[in-house]
């Protein structure tokens, strides 16, 4: 089989932020571990903790983190792809797969365009999916957002996640409000990402002309757009270890008071006398924090935190985060 005659198949994870994105492409990487896969994300924020919460170590996992995937990232997303076109034709194994995890925040319709409107991309690659994870705990929270109404409409796969957390009457609810806007898609129902993935991973489920129905505008131009102005995002990176006592008090305070605002944070910490990593996870009101891995020994131990949220008051977490320091 000559190169050409195969298109990479990509598959696209969207969803808000927090929805459960990384679990499912860990469950995916898990599962999938015989296929080669290249997997790219993109964060919302400067920083990327992304990468150190995907538990794979065999992939190429490729970070996109100078802006959101669905602007100013596009050319990054073309130039990126140019270089696995490059290096399959090198290679002996072909690359099975490429996975997009995009920011919370994302638009999927740039992404999705880049593959239909882009004629070299076009060639080389074809859309398998666009999966959207949809968190039930917190979804009717932000209904209203365009971004998580545009990864609905957007999606052939939608994963009605956080199921553990709501009860049925609830996920009966959501899958009628989500059914108004996007009726095509195949719906799910899941705990931790965790599904059969034959149902959603090589079926080819994306279709064009059911897009097209809801987004007849789709390839007549290129969806350029604002994101929401008043979400933003602070990022600490410091090489300081933090008080275990003093980070329990602040973080117990940022969760009760500024739950409601605090859209998603996440993390790995240093903590003093501990020896692993810690990372930690939040959206809005729930927090968890795990030991993860040892430090290793050339490694130099750092926190790196990104809070993403309303209005955030950036000089409040300065000043909460300062007083966590040892
Ligand atoms: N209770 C519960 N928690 C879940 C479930 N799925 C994911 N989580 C937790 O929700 C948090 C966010 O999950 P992620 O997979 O990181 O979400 P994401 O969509 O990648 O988040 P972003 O990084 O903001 O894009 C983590 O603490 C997960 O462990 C679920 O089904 N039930």
């Amino acid at each position: 089989m000559r190169i050409r005659d195969y298109k990479i198949p990509v598959n696209i994870v969207t969803g808000f932020l927090g929805a459960g994105k990384t679990t499912l492409l860990n469950k995916i990487l898990e599962e999938k571990s015989n296929e080669n896969i290249v997997v790219i994300i993109n964060e919302f924020g400067e920083l990327s903790v992304d990468h150190q919460l995907i538990v794979t170590t065999k992939e190429e996992i490729i970070e996109i983190n100078s802006g959101c995937i669905c602007c100013n990232v596009r050319k990054d997303l073309i130039d990126t792809l140019n270089t696995i076109i490059r290096k399959q034709k090198g290679h002996a194994r072909p690359i099975d797969r490429v996975i997009i995890e995009t920011t919370g925040m994302a638009n999927p319709a740039p992404v999705i365009q880049t593959f239909l409107m882009d004629i070299e991309m076009s060639r080389s690659f074809k859309i398998d999916s666009v999966c959207a994870v949809l968190d039930a705990k917190h979804l009717f929270q932000h209904i209203e957002e365009d971004e998580l109404q545009q990864q609905i409409a957007f999606a052939d796969v939608l994963l009605f996640n956080k199921t553990d957390l709501v009860s049925e009457h609830t996920v009966k609810e959501l899958e009628r409000k989500v059914g108004e806007i996007n009726p095509h898609a195949k719906r799910f129902c899941t705990v931790n990402s965790q599904l059969d993935f034959t149902q959603i991973i090589g079926l080819h489920s994306f279709e064009l002309s059911n897009l097209l129905t809801i987004q007849p505008d789709l390839l007549n131009n290129i969806a350029y757009h604002s994101h929401n102005q008043k979400v933003n995002s602070i990022v600490f990176h410091d090489d300081r270890a933090l008080d275990l006592q003093k980070l329990n008090n602040w973080l117990a305070y940022l969760v009760q008071i500024k739950g409601e605002s605090l859209y998603r944070y996440k993390g790995i910490l240093f903590i003093k006398g501990i020896e692993e990593r810690v990372v930690f996870q939040g959206v809005h009101m729930l927090f968890a924090s795990t030991k993860d891995r040892l430090w290793k020994q050339e490694e130099k131990k750092c926190n790196e935190i990104v809070f993403i949220g309303k209005d955030l008051d950036f000089s409040e977490l300065e000043e909460g985060f300062n007083y966590c320091l040892v």
